[in-house]
């Protein structure tokens, strides 16, 4: 647990459930200075990866490389991690984890708009619907 002037919070669920969205809307709202990052973003800008695969349109991460980079960053706190996985995270990163939710029609309607392979927007949806992480 880090001090309430510098939390952990870690914003999870589905990709188009609205995590960036409200991730990014708790970092401008936020009394205490708050760091959004989207790990997703993060993986692809800093190379954190083994792997893309085009017919999934979806990168293997490297999660050893992954946790070093978020190290730092989380010990010095402030910050909201938005990803649609959080097993990977030490359970003694977050002083809070929100997962987000969404209605199965308006989440299909969202990554369809995303251009996403119709067999990725299936299991996005059946993950939702299951409410299993993937
Ligand atoms: N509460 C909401 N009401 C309506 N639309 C929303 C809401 N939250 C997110 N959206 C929309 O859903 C889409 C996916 O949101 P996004 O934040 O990118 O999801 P994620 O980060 O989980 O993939 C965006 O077009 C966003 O504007």
């Amino acid at each position: 647990m880090t001090n309430a002037q510098s939390p952990v919070i870690i914003i999870t669920g589905t990709p188009g459930t609205g995590k960036s969205t409200h991730a990014q809307l708790l970092a401008n709202e936020s009394p205490v200075p708050l760091r959004h990052i989207n790990v997703g973003d993060l993986v692809k800008e800093n190379g954190l990866y083994e792997d893309y695969d085009e017919e999934w349109q979806s990168y293997t991460v490297d999660e050893d490389k992954l946790l070093d980079e978020l190290e730092p960053i989380v010990t010095e706190g402030g910050v909201i991690l938005d990803w649609h996985t959080c097993e990977i995270f030490p359970e003694r990163w977050p002083d809070l984890v929100v997962v987000l939710r969404c209605e199965n029609s308006q989440l299909w309607d969202r990554l369809e708009k995303r251009s996403y392979p119709l067999k990725k927007i299936q299991e996005n949806n059946e993950a939702e619907i299951m409410q299993v992480k993937i």
